[in-house]
């Protein structure tokens, strides 16, 4: 029996990667140095997995930014503004296409399916000139040949491709992207021939998107994609690789039909509704990789479950044709638990990182050929049984509370626009009112206070007096621009999650727990392993300080029950929602100690919210139900007085406005400057919006600084669409990417641009 791994993280299990990448784009660093750090962490996984006994080992899942990127490198799709002129693509313009570059703007960055992680969205049109510019699939098969390791190479599947990138800048919205499959199959053909050429005996192509909804078009192409690279194949073994979700069944009879094609694989873990298809009908004589290890999570497999699962498939694909794998790449579960020695044995025992689930893959396929390894398998039940039964992971009373939610509604009992006057009676802004997002730059010397604090080298007296002395320069920063609702600046928090998850029972939280999110940058989601309670106020200390230094309302600031929930590593023993509702709790007290504080404007942001909608519109509504009911748990009891913003980073908000709508917040702060049209449509439309609204008014994540004229600009775009009364002024997102140098005069501009139209409102009256 054999076993497979889709895919691995590529940051090492100490962020290397993220470090030679920061270190070369900052000039310290040469082209030598990052390639030979990249070189060492693709040939210790590859080892890794080959001694673990991994039969099929995947390469070209090492990426210097992103393997979508990688793609469009491979296929010569550089649009124009890069100035490439030809050639195999260099880190110049590699880098310049993921980042920008002095002159020219990066390429957009998008959400890959419903994870946390980005990938650079490739822009095409008719004019595109494909031509095979990257061998680095090749390359790194041969690398691992050279070490004695036989590799799947993995390519991104030619229809998936397509049908996740965009028309260019020029091109026509409406433009057919997969009539380009005839241009990029001539490129994927030359780099099989070439794979074949340098020994390859397997090719894995990633096709997620076949979990989406299709429409009948889309599949055909991909019956036309394979039919068409099938001669190129012949003598391959050839895996279509599934992941994320179910496949639905039309996609899963295409899928199986395709010419070519000698293995399918599919996420088990997420597509219980794709098991039955397999056990409806599964081709004979093909191979299917069973992706039973969880690659979305940190959770150890239960063993005994997965090896139940898999006899019941060997019955169908046979004996020799079954292969177990992990239900998507681990790149989105965090590397090597042994790195964790601050967890205690009970928690870790329940878990597994990347290493540990290659183990586990490797356990089940020798288990399945009959050599099962005893002693692991029943340290593996007896994990299972501790996480059910351990006191730490049930609290009744959160349970009893939660479960109370369910089916009911929360609602604040004043509508919007009187809560709305009430709050304008005690806040007494001016028209288009400025504020921002919350967090200010983040500098060094404020990372190194924080590391000192939890290092214990600096006392929490010092502590304290460093992070009041940075709230009190952005408090007086605040005042001098005129900004009229202030933050904090949220000094004391390393990320918008993990500081909650780090105050919350029923989390834990990890010293080297990073998950890539888009190119050197990671995250370290808290695990929620128990039912969520809250000891005690998270927040109240500071934004009390914070209030005490100015006579302008200060918000109180909270990350939202569902985006915590998305960018946590959630419990799989009972429903998300479950989870959502008690998260919701918590954050519930806290905005109620806040409102007793003294605090009159209270943010709680839901950045997550779209991303964890589910892949199949089928189950949208159930989502965005629970999701919307639990963010209007956290401040349903409050003072019609008291006003409550919330916060969204992704503009693709127009086909759940009216979830929007639904949260019921006083007032919403949206990312929109990228892409200006696409939120304001909304409204041209005429949806109606009577809270009131904060469309960012810049672009936080580029070093440019905006002029007040583009901003007032902007702004009156708005105003054509949305009333005066409900329109406030502020940036996109948070700022805590930024720099000072930068901020100042950004946000100068701002609150310019404001007051300029304000007097121009004034004056029309
Ligand atoms: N969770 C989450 N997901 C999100 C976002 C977000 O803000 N949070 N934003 C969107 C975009 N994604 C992003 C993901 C990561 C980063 C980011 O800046 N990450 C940092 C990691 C956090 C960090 O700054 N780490 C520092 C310091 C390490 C650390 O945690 N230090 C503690 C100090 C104590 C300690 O050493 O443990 C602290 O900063 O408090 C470092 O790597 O050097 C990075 O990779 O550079 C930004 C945006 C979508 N998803
Ligand atoms: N309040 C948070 C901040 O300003 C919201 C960020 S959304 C990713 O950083
Ligand atoms: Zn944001």
């Amino acid at each position: 029996m054999a076993s497979h791994i889709v895919g691995y993280p590529r940051m090492g299990p100490k962020r290397e990667l993220k470090f030679a990448l920061e270190s070369f784009w900052d000039g310290k660093s040469s082209a030598e140095d990052l390639k030979k750090v990249s070189a060492d962490l693709r040939s210790s996984i590859w080892k890794q997995m080959a001694d673990a006994g991994i039969k099929y080992i995947p390469s070209n899942t090492f990426s210097y930014y992103d393997q979508v990127l990688d793609t469009t490198a491979m296929l010569g799709a550089v649009p124009s503004r890069y100035n490439w002129t030809g050639g195999e693509i260099g880190f110049d313009t590699y880098f310049s296409m993921a980042r920008g570059n002095a002159s020219v703007p990066a390429m957009e960055m998008t959400k890959w399916f419903d994870t946390n992680y980005h990938f650079i969205v490739p822009e095409l049109g008719p004019d595109v000139n494909f031509s095979y510019a990257s061998h680095k699939a090749v390359d790194e098969y041969k690398e691992a040949k050279g070490l004695g390791v036989n590799t799947v190479p993995v390519l991104i599947g030619p229809v998936s491709y397509l049908l996740l990138s965009k028309p260019a800048k020029g091109v026509e919205k409406s433009f057919p992207l997969l009539s380009l499959l005839d241009k990029v199959l001539p490129i994927y053909k030359e780099v099989i021939s070439e794979l074949k050429a340098a020994g390859a005996s397997w090719i894995q192509f990633d096709e997620p998107t076949l979990v989406l909804d299709l429409e009948a078009h889309q599949l055909e192409a991909f019956t036309k994609a394979y039919a068409e690279l099938e001669s190129t194949l012949s003598g391959l073994d050839v895996l279509i690789e599934t992941y994320f979700a179910d496949v639905p069944a039309g996609a899963f009879k295409t899928l199986t039909a395709l010419k070519g094609v000698t293995a399918f694989g599919f996420d088990l873990v997420r597509g219980t509704q794709t098991l039955d298809l397999i056990k409806g009908g599964f081709p004979s004589g093909k191979y299917l990789f069973a992706g039973v290890v969880d690659g979305r999570n940190i959770w150890a497999n239960d063993l005994a479950a997965s090896l139940e699962l898999l006899k019941s498939l060997e019955g169908i694909a046979g004996k020799d044709k079954l292969v177990v794998s992990t239900s998507c790449s681990l790149l989105h579960t965090a590397v090597d638990l042994i790195n964790e020695p601050k967890l205690d044995d009970e928690i870790k025992s329940w878990l597994a990182f990347a290493a540990q689930k290659v183990v586990e893959v490797n356990a089940l396929a020798k288990a399945l050929a009959g050599d099962k390894d005893e002693a692991f398998f029943s340290a593996s039940a007896a994990a299972q049984a501790s996480r059910k039964t351990s006191p730490r992971v049930t609290n009744e009373a959160v349970q009893k509370a939660a479960a109370a939610l369910r089916g009911s509604d929360h609602r604040r009992a004043t509508n919007v626009s009187a809560r709305l006057d009430a709050q304008q009676k005690k806040l007494n802004l001016p028209v288009l009112p400025t504020t921002t997002i919350g967090s200010f730059p983040q500098t060094v010397e404020l990372r190194r206070v924080r590391r000192e604090y939890k290092a214990k080298k600096i006392s929490e007296e010092e502590y304290v007096k460093a992070i009041k002395e940075e709230i009190k320069k952005v408090v007086d920063l605040q005042e001098e621009l005129d900004i009229d609702v202030l933050v904090h600046g949220e000094p004391e928090r390393n990320d918008m999650v993990e500081y909650f998850g780090e105050q919350l029972s029923g989390f834990a939280f990890t010293a080297n727990g990073w998950v890539q999110s888009y190119g050197s940058r990671c995250v370290k989601p808290p695990i929620i392993y128990g039912d969520v309670s809250r000891p005690k106020p998270m927040t109240v200390f500071w934004s009390s300080i914070a209030q005490s230094m100015t006579k302008r309302p200060m918000k109180g600031m909270l990350t939202g029950p569902v985006t915590i929930l998305n960018w946590s590593f959630v419990r799989n023993d009972q429903p998300r929602f479950e989870t959502c509702y008690q998260i919701a709790l918590a954050i519930k007290d806290e905005v109620e100690d806040l409102e007793k504080a003294g605090i009159t404007v209270i943010q709680i942001d839901e950045a997550a919210l779209r991303e964890g909608l589910p892949l199949r519109k089928a189950e949208h509504a159930f989502y965005l139900n629970w999701a919307v009911h639990s963010f209007r748990i956290t401040n349903v009891d409050i003072q019609d007085t008291t006003q409550i913003h919330t916060h969204m980073c992704y503009s693709n908000f127009n086909d759940i406005i009216h979830s929007i709508i639904d949260m019921d917040a006083d007032v919403i702060t949206i990312e929109n400057s990228r892409s200006d049209e696409k939120l304001l449509s909304v409204f041209r439309e005429g949806v109606k919006y009577g809270a009131g609204i904060g469309p960012g008014v810049y672009d936080i994540h580029s070093p440019r600084i905006p002029s007040t004229e583009e901003i007032a600009d902007r702004v009156n775009k708005m105003l054509a669409v949305l009333d005066t009364n409900i329109l406030w002024v502020n940036p996109d997102c948070g700022l805590k990417t930024r720099k000072y140098t930068e901020v100042k005069p950004a946000l100068q501009a701002m609150v310019s641009a404001a007051k300029a139209i304000r007097t121009q409102l004034a004056s029309a009256k």
